[in-house]
């Protein structure tokens, strides 16, 4: 029984399955953490949803961007990229039940026992954990209400980006949305910045990435996230781990198994990254 926890997965869905394979995942016995972004780019999007289904109460996901942004191509409001591969997924016949099963999912996993929190961005400087499940408790329930199409059309845009408890309504959904899927860099004062993308070296001061500045979540759980494959799983502090190391981007797709911290990778199948 052991709990094995997954980067970005983006439609790979052979490497998803040879990295279980490699320590001969069981569902019946074993927990699969995912951090998001199980769709767009990679070729098997659609594989990738219908296995994870599949797994039940096996696994625990947590909605990224591209996820998001999927519902709201298959609502009709934004426009389907070719660069994300998700016509087989749009147009497959069990599309409708596959859609309806993802706007279901949360946006944030706590493990009280030990002592885990995932976000596919992270957790804001600026949250504890219980403003940081209320807030994302909030998006799962208007997601899997019958309005979820409005707030898709308001998700879109990187404004507000500074947290206060007063903010109400689309403006509360989209920072709290932004903050659990988009985050990367903050200002000193925990303040979003949704514009820069750099690796921390070449970060536009005085930005700094969101696990550089001290919050009350990290201080009492270790946080896993996805998102920023550029990072390439390197340079967080101690008790927070990024799990993205860019298997589209034909890097690796990365596994942890919490029990003894032991590592796995699953090189991509792709023989030249995907142009952007
Ligand atoms: N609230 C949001 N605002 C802007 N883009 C969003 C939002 N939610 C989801 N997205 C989607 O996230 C994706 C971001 O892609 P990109 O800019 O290449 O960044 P990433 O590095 O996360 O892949 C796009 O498909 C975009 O439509």
């Amino acid at each position: 029984m052991s709990t094995y926890l997954i980067g970005d997965v983006h439609g790979c869905y052979d490497e998803l399955q040879s990295l279980l394979a490699q320590v001969a995942f069981d569902p019946t016995q074993d927990t699969l953490w995912l951090t998001g972004d199980l769709v767009a780019r990679g070729p098997g999007s659609l594989e990738v949803l219908r296995y994870v289904r599949s797994l039940g109460d096996a696994v625990r996901l947590v909605l990224g961007n591209h996820d998001l942004h999927l519902l709201a191509v298959y609502a009709g409001i934004s426009r389907n990229k070719p660069k994300d591969r998700l016509t087989p997924l749009l147009e497959a016949e069990d599309a409708d039940e596959l859609i309806n099963w993802l706007r279901r999912q949360p946006l944030l996993q706590v493990d009280e026992e030990k002592k885990l929190v995932m976000a596919h961005a992270g957790i804001t400087p600026q949250w504890d954990l219980e403003t940081a499940k209320v807030c994302a408790r909030e998006v799962e329930a208007v997601l899997s209400s019958d309005s979820y199409p409005l707030f898709l059309d308001a998700m879109y845009g990187d404004m507000p980006n500074n947290w206060t408890p007063e903010l109400t309504g689309l403006s509360r959904l989209r920072f709290s949305t932004n903050a659990l899927t988009r985050m990367r860099y903050c200002f000193p004062n925990g303040q979003l910045d949704m514009i820069s993308k750099e690796t921390p070296e070449s970060a536009p001061p005085p930005l700094k990435p969101w696990f550089a500045i001290e919050g009350p979540v990290a201080r009492d759980y270790t946080i896993v996230f996805g998102h920023w494959a550029s990072l390439e799983g390197k340079g967080t502090p101690p008790g927070v781990i990024g799990l993205d190391t860019g298997c589209c981007w034909g890097g690796v797709l990365t596994m942890l198994r919490w029990d003894d911290q032991s590592w796995f990778a699953q090189p991509s199948n792709r023989e030249r990254p995907l142009d952007e």
